[in-house]
């Protein structure tokens, strides 16, 4: 029940109540009155009768007092008067008249106990007041009662019963009663529309407020309370109004920047207020993540923060993340949070094809969640049960696509991804530049460990690699092998053909070197024509046969050059760690010498490196 019905119902109970009271004690007052009145009326016409009967006496006119009692029923609203002897009377003037006989009990007691009677009685519809009082003998005056009666004082002589007519006094009575209650009627219903009208503003103000409320907590802000008045319920209006507005403007604001921020407006059914909240938090958090991976080393730790928060922030657990390479391929980074996996999600073409990936080629989203089929080579069914959808994101990194992160999901589920989608693409929009930086960096510090000429790895990279390399051979109990090789005669190439044609030959060397070891050993630049080569997990005939294998490649290569092609050999040495020194930069020093003592003894050979030899070597000096 809302307040205007509460106080019109208030003021109408106060009325009612009002009223009953009101017509109540009017009728008591009039009840009162008229008995009161009644009672003086029936008292005085009963002494006028006592007087005129004393004057009747004395004047001898007794036996006309009949006529003076029917005079007497003329008096408006006297409807009988009748006078009745006493026993004692009787006893000494006679019976008296018919109509001087006791009639009732009530006369009866009159006469018997001298107390006078009153009461109201109903006479055909009429109400009357019938009084009877009783003529007590008394010796005071002059006549007085006892000169005639034969009596004692105090003696009951006779009464006198009068009636009245109550009907005027009535009509009066209920007029009176019906003009107070119309009176009241017509106040109270004042008083109900003027309280209405003071009391309905502020009714009709707070029922809207509260609807405003309701609405701005459902993030709602746009409803305003309507102005009535200029008094204060007019001000709490105006002043709720101001509030919604600015509470309106702010959030609209607010949820601009956010949308500008997350690339998504809230949409209209949303409660704007908690999905706002939501994406500032998200965008905190989004914040926060970046600050995580920006103090991560490697992009590996990048990429294995963001499988994490796939899989426990958003409980998905099937996804794909692939890296472009230099070359333009695709690599797989994880899949479902597997560093070991291929291609689970599509088809492993785009690995070779890039092109083949609908997000790498478009370089925009790829929303399988809407758009079935978008993707040819998504594989819906790759590890069987109910069908899958994809969404697909590509990172753009300096312009192009750096790496796509694919979330697959059930149909099922499919529309509660669409919901978290806004927010992954929050991270993900952040983890862009840091993954951008982290490649850059990673590139920087590659280039800086690479000799640019040939592509090899350089002197620096082995300064830095060395320690890893040297753990692990001791940890796996393995033999490491160091081939150094040195061009034979490599000066006369560039005083004969120039310095490009040096350069050339260098670079053939370097193709050779790779293409006759594992892509698990290390090729190095060591020095201008001097390359290093390390063979992990090797042993000393193994190593000298890879070295072999080299000698005679390089032998038969024909390099070619400006103006022709031309033929060169080389020399290698092989020491092996730990075999030869406990200590990788002394291992090495020995296939220094080996190579050394191979250059000495003729030149394109390999050497396997003796402890004489270094005997030899410092005997030397
Ligand atoms: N073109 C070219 N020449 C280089 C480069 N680095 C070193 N050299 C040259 O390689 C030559 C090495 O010559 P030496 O150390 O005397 O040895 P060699 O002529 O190969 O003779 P042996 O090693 O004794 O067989 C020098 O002339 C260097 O200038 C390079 O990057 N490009």
């Amino acid at each position: 029940m809302n307040l205007n019905r509460k106080v019109t119902l208030l003021f109408v109970a106060l009325a009612a109540s009002i009223l009953i009271a009101l017509v109540i004690i009017s009728l008591y007052a009039f009840r009162s009155f008229a008995l009161n009145s009644s009672t003086a009326h029936v008292k005085t016409a009963a002494e006028i009768v006592r007087v005129h009967l004393t004057e009747a006496m004395i004047n001898g006119t007794i036996n006309k007092r009949e006529q003076f009692l029917e005079r007497l029923m003329e008096v408006q609203g006297l409807s009988m008067a009748r006078v009745i002897r006493s026993p004692l009377v009787s006893q000494q003037f006679g019976e008296g008249l018919q109509r001087e006989m006791v009639a009732d009990r009530i006369e009866t007691q009159v006469l018997q106990d001298g107390q006078p009677r009153f009461s109201i009685i109903d006479e055909i519809g009429e109400p009357v007041f019938r009084g009877t009082i009783p003529y007590i003998a008394s010796s005071r005056g002059t006549p007085n009662c006892l000169q005639c009666h034969r009596v004692q004082e105090g003696d009951v002589l006779g009464a006198v019963t009068i009636e009245l007519l109550l009907s005027g006094l009535r009509k009066h009575a209920m007029t009176s009663v019906i003009g107070i209650m119309i009176t009241v009627a017509v106040f109270s219903l004042l008083a109900i529309t003027l309280a209405r009208r003071l009391v309905l503003p502020v009714g009709d103000t707070a029922t809207e407020i509260g609807e405003v409320v309701q609405r701005a907590l459902k993030g709602q802000f746009k409803a305003r309370v309507t102005q009535r008045t200029t008094d204060d319920v007019g001000m709490i209006a105006a002043h709720v109004n101001r509030l919604l507005e600015y509470l309106d403007h702010g959030l609209s604001s607010i949820v601009e920047r956010v949308a500008q921020l997350t690339g998504r407006m809230p949409s209209g059914i949303d409660n704007q207020l908690e999905t706002t909240i939501d994406m500032v938090n998200s965008l905190a958090d989004a914040a926060t993540f970046k600050i995580t991976i920006e103090e991560d080393e490697t992009k590996a730790e990048i990429y294995e923060r963001f499988g994490q928060l796939l899989t426990k922030r958003f409980g998905i657990c099937e996804y794909s993340l692939y890296e472009t390479r230099d070359t333009g391929h695709l690599q797989v980074i994880k899949i479902n949070g597997d560093e070991n996996q291929n291609c689970l999600w599509c088809n492993p073409q785009i690995l070779i094809r890039s092109e083949h990936c609908r997000a790498r080629r478009a370089g925009h989203v790829v929303d399988g969640l809407t758009q079935e089929h978008i993707c040819a080579a998504f594989v819906a069914d790759a590890q069987g049960g109910e069908v899958r959808q994809h969404y697909c994101v590509p990172i753009i990194q300096s312009g192009v696509v750096g790496a796509v992160v694919q979330l697959v999901t059930t149909q099922t589920i499919a529309p509660c991804l669409a919901l978290q989608v806004p927010y992954i693409l929050m991270f993900i929009r952040e983890m862009a530049p840091v993954l951008e930086a982290k490649r850059l960096t990673e590139t920087l510090r590659e280039s800086s460990l690479q000799d640019v000429m040939t592509g090899l790895h350089n002197r620096r990279f082995l300064e830095e690699y060395v320690e890893t390399l040297v753990a692990t051979a001791k940890r796996r109990h393995t033999v490491l092998a160091i081939l150094l090789l040195d061009l034979d005669y490599f000066k006369m190439v560039n005083d004969t053909h120039g310095h490009d044609a040096g350069d050339a030959v260098l670079k053939g060397v370097a193709e050779l070197l790779k293409q006759n070891v594992r892509s698990s050993d290390l090729v190095i630049r060591f020095g201008g024509e001097e390359f290093l080569i390390l063979l992990p997990d090797t042993n000393g005939e193994m190593a000298v046969k890879v070295a072999e294998k080299i000698r005679l490649a390089v032998e038969q290569y024909k390099f070619r050059i400006a103006g022709g092609e031309l033929k060169k050999t080389i020399s290698v040495g092989v020491a092996l760690f730990p075999e030869d020194s406990e200590t990788f930069w002394q291992t090495l020093k020995y296939a220094d010498v080996a190579l050394y003592r191979a250059k000495e003894t003729g030149r394109n050979r390999v050497l396997r490196f003796a402890p004489e030899m270094w005997h030899d070597e410092n005997d030397g000096y």
